[in-house]
């Protein structure tokens, strides 16, 4: 019988998981696996569940809660020789990698697409010797959006890191950095680096409208102008997809990036605080195998 190791934070999403663990189980059973549960109680018990998984030759990892929870369990895959395919139920309150893969955001409907799902390799990147599969990002609003509360994210949601990301690219807070990547190196004052793999980006899913989870590449972005007149102008070519058109935007396509400030600075990764600067990121091209609905043209 085929083993499936389905990890469950129980304090994700407003804590709904126990509402989901049964329907899970189910469904994974109805497909053939012999699921073996396992609940997270804090920081790392994700990814050493995921790497536990992968030792014992397990033939799926399905993790249910936050983009947090997904990216640990990812973790836990990324090092491995044998890696499982991999879904995930999403439960957070952004659900990027669920966005940019075309998993339902409702957590009812993404067990039921799991019957029917199809396994798709995707891309996911190393940072320093961390692993990430949507988003980098290094800056003022960067740090400023790690250090949204639990509270407010419950409450407000997308919003609490709008509210962040606006206050900062507002403020004309910028920072010295250089870029390098494949074809060249940038150098200046930045209010953002971002590195995306995936085109959903805090939930937005027109940052990097030709980003696909597969392409190989990293997609990075640098927002060099900050003040009110250009954010509205630059929110404002986001909404419509054309961030690139805009003249205080680098948009560049690479295999891997180098990101070095001034001074120290702590990225946000997947959306939880990373590793410091000088920061080094690379491609693992169709790294992981994941579960997709069928249709998805992503
Ligand atoms: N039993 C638990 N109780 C409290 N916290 C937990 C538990 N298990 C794991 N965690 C913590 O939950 C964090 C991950 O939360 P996750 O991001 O998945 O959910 P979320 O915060 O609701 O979603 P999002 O990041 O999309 O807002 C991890 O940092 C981990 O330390």
């Amino acid at each position: 019988m085929k083993k499936a190791m389905f990890i469950v934070n129980p304090s994700s999403g407003k804590e709904l998981a126990g509402d989901f663990k049964d329907q899970t189980i189910e469904t994974l059973t109805s497909m053939g696996y012999e699921v073996d549960v396992r609940e997270t109680e804090g920081q790392g018990d994700a990814t050493n569940f995921a790497r536990q998984a992968c030792q014992e030759q397990y033939d799926l990892v399905t993790a249910m809660g936050g983009d947090g929870t997904i990216n640990e369990a990812v973790n836990g895959l990324a090092e491995q020789e044998h890696r499982p395919l991999f879904s995930f139920i999403p439960l957070g309150t952004v659900n990027d990698f669920a966005r940019a893969l075309g998993i339902p955001l409702d957590p009812q409907k993404a067990i039921e697409a799991l019957k029917t799902a199809q396994p798709r390799f995707t891309d996911i990147a190393k940072a320093q010797n961390q692993y990430f599969m949507n988003i980098l990002a290094v800056g003022q609003v960067a740090e400023n959006v790690s250090n949204v509360s639990v509270e407010q994210k419950t409450k407000l949601g997308t919003l609490a890191y709008l509210i962040e990301g606006v206050k900062a690219l507002t403020s004309e807070d910028e920072t010295e950095m250089t870029v390098e990547y494949d074809q060249g190196k940038w150098s200046g004052n930045a209010v953002i680096v971002l590195v995306a793999l995936t085109n959903s980006v805090g939930g937005f899913e027109k940052l990097a409208p030709e980003a696909q989870t597969d392409d190989g590449f990293l997609h990075v972005f640098i927002v060099k102008s900050a003040g009110l007149p250009a954010f509205i102008r630059i929110a404002s070519a986001i909404l419509r997809g054309k961030i690139e058109e805009d003249p205080d935007v680098l948009v560049i396509k690479t295999e891997k990036v180098r990101i070095e400030t001034q001074t120290e600075m702590t990225c946000n990764l997947d959306g939880d605080e990373g590793c410091t600067t000088p920061i080094s990121v690379e491609i693992l091209k169709q790294h992981i195998e994941v579960l997709v609905p069928i249709g998805d043209n992503n």
